[in-house]
């Protein structure tokens, strides 16, 4: 598997970069400059179709799906002017800073 560790990194910079865009040429740009209820409709055209395919869909198009909904997420953000690495130290806060390695690997119970 190729390394995708930045890759929503990456993705967020590219979005950052279509603020001051055309619209013409770029749909992030239109979606931008759209307006906050017009990114606000995609995440939720998205997040339901994730729901869709996640219920009864290929494995395929949940994979397209989901990354439709990641895209149209980090539009979100950069919108509103949350940087991505905000999310990252949540996850990271929640995940804990500690035996990382050995949450990882704990055992659960069975359900
Ligand atoms: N990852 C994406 C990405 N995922 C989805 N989409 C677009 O999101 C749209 C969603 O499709 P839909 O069928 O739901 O909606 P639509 O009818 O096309 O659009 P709406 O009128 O409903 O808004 C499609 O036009 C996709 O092309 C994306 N557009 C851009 N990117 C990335 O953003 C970067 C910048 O792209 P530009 O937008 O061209 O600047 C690109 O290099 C890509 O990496």
């Amino acid at each position: 598997m190729s390394d995708n560790r930045h890759m929503l990194d990456e993705l967020y910079q590219v979005i950052l970069s279509r603020k001051n865009a055309s619209p013409d040429s770029s749909y992030t740009a239109s979606l931008l400059q759209g307006g906050l209820d017009r990114i606000l409709k995609k995440v939720g055209e998205e997040a339901t179709e994730v729901v869709i395919a996640g219920k009864g869909g290929e494995q395929a198009q949940l994979t397209c799906e989901a990354a439709d909904l990641c895209y149209h997420l980090l539009v979100l953000l950069a919108a509103r002017d949350v940087p991505v690495e905000a999310v990252w130290d949540e996850l990271r806060r929640r995940f804990g800073t500690s035996g990382i390695a050995e949450k990882a690997s704990r055992k659960l119970p069975p359900a």
